[in-house]
């Protein structure tokens, strides 16, 4: 079976508190572009089986995908294995959801070949014990997430933004990100509700120009390049321009295809990893 598993970007992401387990409470607007792997899951006697198209991708149980696939057969008892294949697209370590999107769409690929009748909601349940992004990567879509990301509350579609993004030549540590954020010392939160209210009505200028994310200024203080990539789309027309999640990646918003084709040839001069997708 063949799944397309979508990258997320991160519209807005808010942080309200902090668990006492160390994980942070959020408030974010998640949004899927465009841009994804190709995840085909295979059913085999025994055993789980990882192969990637790029060498970078550890294919043992590292791979968020193998934890998926082993804490499926656990929990639903199954006898059997899987051989998985994944088409790499999305960059690592760039605050994409990649390893996420990957581990729910083996889930969502497992219940159906191993015909297990779970509710979307149970493999949300099941996804959040492998990463905090999973749940929203099984949903997809436009949502609103809060708790540590698990609480999921779809929005209106906000499908077709043009948008170019780049991931600089370097990723960094999720974990290694809330570690350095002060949450005393967050400086401006985002109006996620005024947010959400101009998303419902399409207007991409409002979103563009409103969009905010607190882990940005962490992740900038030790990589100045993404100030200087926001700083370039702007200056190339972008409507508005953010980091994804922990970073590193950036994306800006546009009006019109030629604006972001212009945009993407001159970022394509300085960084490898650059994209011209969509909102889906
Ligand atoms: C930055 C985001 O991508 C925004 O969507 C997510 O919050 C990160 O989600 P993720 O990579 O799936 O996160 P996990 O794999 O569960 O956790 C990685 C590390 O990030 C930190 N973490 C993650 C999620 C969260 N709500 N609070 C945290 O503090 C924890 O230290 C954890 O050890
Ligand atoms: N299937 C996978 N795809 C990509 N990376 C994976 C995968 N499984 C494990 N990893 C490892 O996970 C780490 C984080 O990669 P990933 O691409 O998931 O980060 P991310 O996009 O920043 O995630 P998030 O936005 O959820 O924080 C990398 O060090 C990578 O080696």
């Amino acid at each position: 079976m063949l799944m397309k598993a979508y990258a997320k970007i991160n519209i807005s992401l808010d942080v309200v508190g902090k668990r006492e387990d160390g994980y942070h409470l959020l408030k974010m607007i998640m949004q899927n572009i465009d841009l994804y792997d190709v995840v085909k899951v295979e059913k085999r006697k025994e055993g789980i089986t990882i192969g990637c198209d790029k060498a970078y991708v550890p294919l043992d149980e590292r791979n968020i995908a193998y934890k998926a696939a082993r804490l499926f057969l656990d929990i639903y008892n199954i006898d059997g294995g899987v051989e998985i294949y994944i088409n790499k697209n999305i960059p690592v370590a760039a605050g994409l959801a990649g390893g996420s999107t990957d581990a729910a769409a083996v889930l969502k690929c497992m219940r159906d070949i191993y015909e297990v009748d779970a509710s979307d909601e149970e493999l949300m349940a099941l996804g959040l014990k492998i990463g905090a992004d999973v749940p929203y990567c099984i949903l997809g879509g436009t949502a609103l997430c809060e708790g540590i990301g698990e609480v999921i509350a779809p929005l209106k579609s906000f499908k077709d933004k043009i948008l170019v993004l780049v991931k600089p030549n370097f990723g960094v540590s999720t974990k290694e990100v809330y570690k350095a954020l002060n949450i005393e010392k967050i400086y401006k939160h985002p109006e996620t509700e005024k947010l959400i209210a101009y998303m419902e009505v399409n207007d991409l200028v409002s979103v563009s120009r409103n969009m905010k994310n607190v882990l940005e200024n962490v992740t900038i203080r030790n990589n100045t390049v993404i100030k200087k990539i926001k700083t370039k789309m702007i200056n190339l027309n972008a409507l508005g321009s953010l980091m994804s999640g922990s970073g590193p990646s950036v994306f800006g918003f546009f009006d019109d295809m030629l604006t972001a084709q212009r945009c993407y040839e001159e970022l394509k001069k300085d960084y490898n990893e650059v994209f011209i997708t969509r909102t889906i």
